[in-house]
């Protein structure tokens, strides 16, 4: 867990959405958010800082703000994060800056990120819907890091042993969506993210259009 995390104040409730995607290494999850982005035009990624070395074709800004140590340690110390972690060896966060200026602005925000930050963030905005992506088998999951062929077999196996932790957690998130078959996968997602807009909706400023439709108060 989040070992020195600063003091965190409960947000207030803002007009965007906030999905936290968690899932052991290999899940699927960034394939997931990814396909689920190019569907739904009101959906942001936020882009975590990470100490973490750039693999194959990441780009700094895109996948990750790739930072050094002492980056990351001003940033811990000056409050800058929403929640961060330690993960596979490595520190990772959201900043909260990017994040509450969206949120505020009425967009919706996907977060990609372990089950410490998921559950952290449950803890100061309750609001924010949970979901967890588990494989279809734990030999699938070590199929896809393989096949995927970004990490080391060292680095392979400490993520599947970490997986067996990570996906104890499921059982505290929302939902869980098991990714075998991709698309329908990207199914469930796209209806937990769409039914949780209208069920948010009803409760906030606006309503969607149904209720008007159907005169309901
Ligand atoms: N349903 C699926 N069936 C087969 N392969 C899949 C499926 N979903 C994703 N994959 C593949 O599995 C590999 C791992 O997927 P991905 O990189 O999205 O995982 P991840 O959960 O984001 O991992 P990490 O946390 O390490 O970033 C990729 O090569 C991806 O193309
Ligand atoms: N708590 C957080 N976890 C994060 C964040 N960004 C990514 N992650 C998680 O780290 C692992 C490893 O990711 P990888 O890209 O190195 O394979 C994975 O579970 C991510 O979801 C974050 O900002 N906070």
């Amino acid at each position: 867990m989040n070992p020195s995390s600063n003091p965190a104040a409960a947000l207030p409730d803002y007009p965007g959405n906030l999905y936290v995607v968690s899932a052991p290494s290999g899940a699927g999850k960034s394939s997931l958010v990814k396909a689920l982005l190019e569907l739904d035009a009101r959906l942001m990624v936020s882009v975590s800082h990470t100490t973490r070395a750039p693999r194959g074709q990441e780009q700094h800004g895109r996948e990750y703000w790739f930072v050094g140590q002492d980056e990351f340690q001003a940033m811990i110390d000056r409050g800058d994060f929403f929640e961060w972690a330690q993960v596979h060896g490595n520190r990772y966060g959201t900043s909260r800056a990017a994040i509450e200026r969206r949120l505020q602005a009425g967009e919706d925000v996907v977060l990609e990120i372990d089950f410490q930050g998921a559950l952290q963030i449950k803890q100061i905005f309750p609001a924010a819907v949970l979901i967890f992506i588990l494989p279809p088998s734990w030999e699938e999951l070590l199929q896809r890091l393989r096949r995927r062929g970004e990490d080391t077999p060292e680095v392979i196996e400490q993520r599947m042993i970490n997986a067996r932790h990570e996906v104890a957690q499921a059982r505290h998130f929302d939902y869980i969506v098991v990714n075998a078959l991709f698309d329908t996968a990207l199914f469930d997602l796209k209806t937990i993210v769409h039914a949780q807009r209208l069920k948010y909706s009803t409760q906030r400023r606006s309503r969607p259009a149904v209720f008007d439709a159907l005169q309901l108060s």
